[in-house]
């Protein structure tokens, strides 16, 4: 383990349906304060943290399109679930005297400021967690797409993807138990042999930008933390794995 931090400044993506723990639905405030912990334990040693986090615990487009609604207010109900839940990290974050922050890609001045990448480097710059709600603002992303974007935006060194899976497999081992796990792949691979842990445009904005996404469970307590301190269980897509 190393006593100085792998990474100066990341972004961790939280699933948004690890969110639920254990209900089918919503927001598990145990698993949040969990998340937020993780994230107090990077701040203290010294990592400057942005979070993502989905929406996939409350809502996302698809289920109504699939549905023969309307894709882009679908689109629209999802990042508005992002906002829900980075307003109940902040909270927790708060509880843990941590400086956090939500930047909204949706204006909603009531609730939150809204995203502008220079007020998000200032933060980020002052030490407080910036955490990026609303996805990237438009309909047909995801907040993957929104976190390889605001990983790019400020000069991240890594994107973290805190999953329901502990890293890349040749096929996705939910539903086939024989995949192998990767212990690093290229940016090229996971697009070229389409292993579907993030939507290919968020890997493709992470390759042109040359981020390294570290792939591990966000249901490992310690997990992220064990990554920053050079040990782990992780997948690291990276351009050097070519
Ligand atoms: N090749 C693969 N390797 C690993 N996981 C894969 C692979 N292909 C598909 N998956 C699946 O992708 C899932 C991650 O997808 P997704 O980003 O939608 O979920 P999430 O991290 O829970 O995010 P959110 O709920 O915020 O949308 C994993 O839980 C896993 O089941
Ligand atoms: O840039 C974005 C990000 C998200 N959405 C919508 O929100 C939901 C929830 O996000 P997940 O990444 O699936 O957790 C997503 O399904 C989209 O409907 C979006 O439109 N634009």
């Amino acid at each position: 383990m190393n006593d100085t931090p792998r990474f100066r400044r990341v972004v961790l993506k939280a699933s948004g349906e690890a969110l639920m723990g254990e209900q089918g639905f919503g927001i598990d405030v145990s698993v949040v304060d969990r998340i937020a912990a993780d994230i107090a334990e990077a701040r203290k040693f010294g990592v400057e943290v942005g979070v993502v986090i989905g929406g996939g615990n409350i809502f996302r487009g698809v289920a109504v399109a699939s549905k023969g609604g309307d894709r882009v207010t679908g689109d629209h109900m999802g990042m508005l679930a992002t906002v829900i839940n980075s307003l109940a990290l902040r909270t927790s974050l708060t509880k843990l005297g941590v400086d956090a922050v939500v930047l909204s890609a949706i204006a909603m001045p009531e609730l939150c400021e809204s995203f502008s990448q220079r007020q998000a480097m200032a933060y980020m710059n002052a030490g407080k967690v910036v955490i990026f709600a609303g996805g990237t603002g438009n309909p047909f992303f995801t907040t993957d797409s929104a976190a390889a974007l605001r990983a790019a935006e400020i000069g991240a060194d890594a994107l973290f993807k805190g999953t329901q899976v502990d890293g890349v497999y040749t096929a996705d081992p939910r539903r086939e138990p024989d995949a192998k796990r990767y212990e690093r792949v290229s940016h090229a691979q996971v697009i070229r042999d389409n292993l579907a842990i993030m939507d290919t445009a968020a890997i493709a904005l992470a390759r042109e930008n040359h981020i390294p996404i570290i792939v591990f469970s966000i249901h490992e307590e310690g997990g992220f933390n064990a990554i920053l301190k050079g040990g782990g269980h992780c997948t690291i897509v990276a351009d050097d794995a070519d």
